[in-house]
């Protein structure tokens, strides 16, 4: 039984998409801006209005509750919202969160969001959606604005995260990146998810 399974998942305008992922796979979304893969991600981690069934481990998404399912499913947006001036009440359990392993200072999470960069924040973002050990991660865009060290360490963390058990599905620009990760890939166009290379 596959891990994670999506069935003729639709959310206008994309088009019914099916894919299937395992524990400790990672599985890369590439395609064009405006394709439909941020879309995808958000029907899947079920923010958006969508149709058609998703599985993890053999139990339906409509089996859990929202807040659950969200746990679960981690979600990092391409442009991940905070709601506060810092980002330390942003976590649960601030004092646990490894932020030497993304190359992050020390006092980051009480530095004022709009003083941090946009790398430093796309980094605190994913701590932030680890933090619940989901089972999947959904990531768009994880390392768009990053150099080079800090996305070795992001890549880093994501094959930590699968090594744990967890699945991912990557949204990415970088087909560099895709090769280094990928298990699976496919490819979003015009709002239709296609197979790349074989993949099923
Ligand atoms: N709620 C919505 N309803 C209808 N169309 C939408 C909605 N949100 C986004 N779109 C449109 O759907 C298309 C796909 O958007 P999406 O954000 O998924 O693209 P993307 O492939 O992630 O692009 P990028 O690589 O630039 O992030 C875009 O044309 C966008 O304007």
């Amino acid at each position: 039984m596959p891990y994670l399974k999506i069935q003729t998942l639709t959310a206008p305008p994309l088009q019914p998409a099916s894919l299937t992922m395992e524990r400790r796979e990672c599985v890369t979304i590439q395609g064009p801006s405006g394709s439909g893969k941020s879309l995808f991600l958000r029907a899947i981690a079920d923010l958006d209005p969508n149709q058609g069934t998703v599985q993890l481990d053999g139990k339906d998404r409509n089996d859990f509750t929202a807040p659950k399912w969200r746990e679960q499913v981690g979600y990092l947006a391409a442009e991940p919202g905070w709601w506060l001036e810092t980002a330390r009440p942003h976590f649960k359990n601030p004092v646990e969160v490894p932020l030497a392993k993304l190359h992050l200072d020390k006092d980051i999470l009480d530095r004022p969001l709009l003083h941090l960069s946009t790398g430093e924040r796309q980094r605190l973002a994913l701590l932030r959606a680890m933090e619940p050990e989901p089972s999947v991660l959904l990531l768009d865009e994880p390392t768009a604005a990053l150099d080079p060290e800090s996305t070795q360490a992001v890549e880093h963390l994501i094959r930590s995260f699968m090594e744990r058990g967890g699945a991912i599905l990557l949204v990415s620009h970088d087909a560099e990146q895709s090769a280094r990760l990928a298990d699976k890939s496919y490819r979003m166009e015009k709002g239709q998810l296609h197979t790349v290379g074989g993949s099923s």
